[in-house]
């Protein structure tokens, strides 16, 4: 099957395969991919390596015949050999995607019900069976590709790719109801790359740990960010990720120089390992996003790494990521929050009130409104979804101008910069009272041996309204604190109604498959600590 004829340069844009292996080719025999699945083995592939398993694996695909625009399911961890599949799907024209080889099988058959994938790709060894029969399958490794059940030859309506095709497709848990299918265009996530590399985060010598599944677009920005300055991917595999010794033997033996993940990976860490998170000396820079870092677990990561940069990543699937700012380390003593920065080079984050005016003055709060490149398409087959969401610019609804509806609150700082102050809702109404939990939560972490700490309202265990309630772990060591003392320092800081009315102590906070604290499991009641 010969292969797309390439567009005449400039005219097709920049698909995220272009984007990806740009910089290496400056650099052929430089690591692209730094592997390190035991003790003591530590795989590198370079960019010319990865480039030749690209190039056999768009051959493979390919030969397939599938039509451009196809979806195909890449369920794999973060390898080599999986990023050279990306890279593949990606030049042949499909949208991929992710899923961790950990989905149950439920949830996979929902949404291939949903996607319609023309293809599923897992690893030579994996482990997923019980597939669709009528869905076609393959796996991929040191062997080739290897087709297990070919897909139908339909006459292909489609054959020249184009930047606004969806690139992948991300299905996010959701928080409410079904999982929505965030579709991202080769024009999307390449603008985002460019305006991240903008803000100087990432050397060609830098080799960036990413802790995140592949099904999680964390992952994504880190394959971006990495590939895209020439510099190297340290895949942490998620079970090692767990655990604080593996994690950080993986660390050290691919000599890492970043590591980005959600604040949840250094809870295990910092409890149990200080001193071998502290003997990390290559370790230079962290990135983190998805959710607000407890502070004192912030503190604590800062006086391990006094020398390491830390940057706080803002953004939704929706645009992959939106902003970056620089954390001070030491973070000063009477900081209660965290910056957010500005939207990255090229885009602009508007603050709307509740009666769609723009908030321009420093400290009211406001939602988050994202005009940039970087948006996604819409929601998968949820026009009214979608509609909600990408709505008209406030500025100038007649333009046809979408601008990005976050469902965040946040405040302007007086240098302009976004302070985050919780999800729209993450409001709750509590007995007639508005209670914002982000809140609740700062109160409790600001308590001496607090680590972390969530709250959620409850349904009354005697049936009628809602119960305010906290989860709150302990610093390791910290001798137990009394709650009722806990209630009583809320109730000098927060009015009456955003006192928890329960606080739970627990040894650890549930995490979702992609490491954010499971709001859903402490809904359900954790279960109080040991
Ligand atoms: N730095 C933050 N502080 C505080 N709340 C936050 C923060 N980053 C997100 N969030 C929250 O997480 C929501 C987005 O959740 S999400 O759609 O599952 N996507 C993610 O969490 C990852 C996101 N796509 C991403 C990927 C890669 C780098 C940065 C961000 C945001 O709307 C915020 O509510």
């Amino acid at each position: 099957m010969s292969q797309q004829p390439p567009a005449p340069a400039g005219t097709a844009g920049e698909f995220l395969h272009d984007f990806l292996l740009a910089a290496g080719r400056h650099t052929p025999d430089a690591p692209a991919v730094i592997e390190s699945a035991r003790p003591g083995l530590t795989t590198v592939t370079s960019y010319a390596q990865l480039g030749a398993l690209a190039d056999a694996y768009t051959d493979g695909l390919l030969t397939l015949g599938l039509e451009t625009g196809a979806r195909v399911i890449l369920e794999a961890d973060t390898t080599a050999h999986s990023l050279a599949m990306l890279l593949a799907a990606s030049r042949a024209g499909l949208t991929f995607i992710p899923v961790s080889p950990k989905t149950p099988g439920q949830r996979l058959r929902s949404l291939i019900g949903t996607a319609r994938p023309a293809l599923h790709l897992q690893a030579s060894d994996g482990e997923r069976t019980d597939l669709p029969r009528a869905l076609a399958t393959a796996r991929f490794g040191p062997g080739g590709l290897t087709v297990e059940h070919a897909p139908e030859q339909p006459r292909p309506r489609r054959r020249v790719p184009c930047v606004t095709d969806p690139a992948y497709i991300i299905f996010t848990s959701g928080t409410t109801g079904r999982p929505k299918g965030v579709v991202m265009s080769h024009r999307a996530v390449v603008a985002f790359y460019r305006g991240m590399l903008a803000y100087g985060i990432a050397t060609p010598e830098d080799r960036i740990a990413s802790t995140s599944p592949l099904q999680f677009d964390f992952s994504l920005l880190n394959i971006g960010l990495a590939l895209g300055s020439g510099a190297s991917v340290v895949p942490v595999p998620p079970d090692l990720v767990r655990w604080p010794r593996h994690l950080l033997r993986v660390l050290r033996e691919t000599g890492a120089t970043q590591v980005n993940g959600v604040p949840s990976i250094w809870r295990q860490p910092l409890r149990h390992e200080p001193g071998r998170l502290a003997a990390l000396d290559r370790l230079r820079s962290i990135l983190f996003c998805g959710e607000e870092f407890p502070l004192p677990e912030l503190r604590r990561l800062q006086e391990l790494l006094p020398k390491a940069r830390v940057i706080n990543c803002y953004g939704a699937t929706e645009s992959m990521a939106c902003s970056f700012d620089d954390v001070p380390n030491p973070l000063p003593a009477d900081a209660h929050r965290l910056s957010i920065g500005v939207a990255h080079p090229g885009a602009e984050m508007l603050l709307v009130d509740e009666h769609g005016e723009i908030v321009a003055e420093p400290g009211v709060p406001g939602e988050i409104h994202l005009r940039s490149p970087a948006l996604f398409s819409g929601y998968w087959d949820d026009p009214q979804a979608t509609r909600r969401t990408l709505v008209p610019d406030p500025l100038c609804p007649q333009s046809g101008q979408v601008v990005l509806r976050t469902g965040d609150l946040a405040v302007r700082g007086a240098g302009g910069e976004f302070y985050f102050r919780g999800r729209t809702d993450s409001q709750v109404q509590i007995n007639g009272n508005r209670v914002e939990l982000a809140e609740v939560e700062r109160r409790l972490t600001q308590y001496p041996g607090v680590a972390a700490a969530s709250a959620a309202a409850l349904p009354q265990p005697e049936g009628g309204g809602l119960r305010l309630t906290a989860f709150v772990v302990l610093t390791a060591g910290r001798p137990a604190v009394d709650t009722a003392d806990l209630g009583a320092f809320c109730a000098r800081a927060l009015p009456p109604y955003m006192v928890p009315q329960e606080i739970r102590l627990l040894d650890v906070l549930p995490t979702t498959p992609n490491g954010k604290v499971d709001r859903a499991a402490l809904a359900q009641g954790a279960r109080p600590a040991a």
